[in-house]
């Protein structure tokens, strides 16, 4: 890893989550860190680092190759990783969390800002705080969701499901269950079949009805383990639902909203008649500090 601050023995992190999907925040807005997966994984372990879901590397986009094409649209780009150190294309709980993290380091108002990611850019809205001090609401546009056809099956124990396969940017496997104690410990993945239909893995929701257009969720994440939400997860079990309840925008001319609640709390999301879905969730900054020098010289960061 190269050195992102010549010459200190330390530098700065922060600690966020939304709906209690948790990452390591760490600002580098021109690029120097080069992140190895081992380095991103001890990062993320809850007891050897400084723990989380998964981690958020802040890089301004033109000094990041996989974002320069994006630049003229977006200032900022979300270099997402798994908390084993794996790249994903996209995870919606932390662009929430990263556009809040640039709003409290003074890099964006609130208001309407666009994140780079490598699922392409993502236009953020962050409501004003209330009175109260309450941080205000985060709403992403999270693009389209497409449904690549075919018959999946999740496999747990010696239960078995179908599965809708949703693609939000990034793969999931969609499971409605009788009750969310039906998928079991998910201490592992679980099994997901065809494997041609998910080459790089997936996430996998499983999912119960709480009411009209009201479901609950539980998510087995790719390269996280189970996780206390997943935002594109629950886009994924947005349409998954909508489309069981017979409900397409772009054939009722409306748009049709569900709350989705996950076990770190609730998340509502859109799909509108142009077939846009939109999220919204809280973005929670809880914590930031510098690496101790010591925990720096052995590795994850220098
Ligand atoms: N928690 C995220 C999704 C993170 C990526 C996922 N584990 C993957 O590998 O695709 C979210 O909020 O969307």
């Amino acid at each position: 890893m190269t050195d992102a601050h010549p010459g200190t023995a330390a530098f700065a992190f922060l600690k966020g989550h939304g709906t209690e999907n948790d990452f390591v925040i760490l600002p580098d807005p021109d690029g120097l860190l080069d992140l190895s997966a081992a380095q991103v994984a001890r990062l993320c372990d809850r007891r050897a680092g400084i723990g989380g879901d998964g981690l958020l590397r802040v890089v301004r986009s033109t000094a990041h190759p996989e974002a320069a094409a994006l630049a003229d649209r977006a200032e900022w780009f979300m270099d997402y990783r798994n908390s084993d150190g794996s790249i994903a294309e996209m995870c919606g709980n932390g662009v929430r969390v990263f556009a809040r993290y640039l709003q409290r380091a003074g890099l964006a108002d609130a208001g309407d800002l666009a994140i780079a990611t490598r699922a392409g850019v993502r236009e953020v809205h962050l409501a004003k705080d209330g009175d109260d001090g309450t941080p205000g609401a985060v709403t992403v546009g999270m693009g389209r969701a497409t449904l690549p056809g075919g018959e999946v099956t999740v496999t747990v124990g010696s239960r078995s499901w179908p599965a809708l396969h949703v693609d939000m940017g990034n793969p999931h496997a969609v499971v409605f269950v009788d009750d969310l104690a039906d998928a079991g410990d998910l201490f592992r993945a679980p099994l997901v079949t065809p494997f041609e239909s998910y080459p790089a893995g997936t996430n996998v929701e499983f999912v119960v009805d709480r009411g009209p257009r009201h479901v609950a969720m539980r998510v087995h994440e790719r390269g996280s383990g189970e996780t206390r939400s997943c935002g594109t997860g629950a886009c994924a079990v947005m349409v998954a639902a909508a489309r069981r309840d017979g409900l397409d925008p772009a054939d009722t001319g409306r748009p049709v909203t569900y709350t989705v609640d996950v076990p770190g709390g609730r998340l509502v999301i859109t799909e509108t008649v142009e077939g846009l879905i939109e999220m919204t969730g809280p973005a929670v900054i809880v914590a930031e500090g510098d690496f101790d020098p010591a925990f720096a010289a052995a590795g994850p960061v220098r």
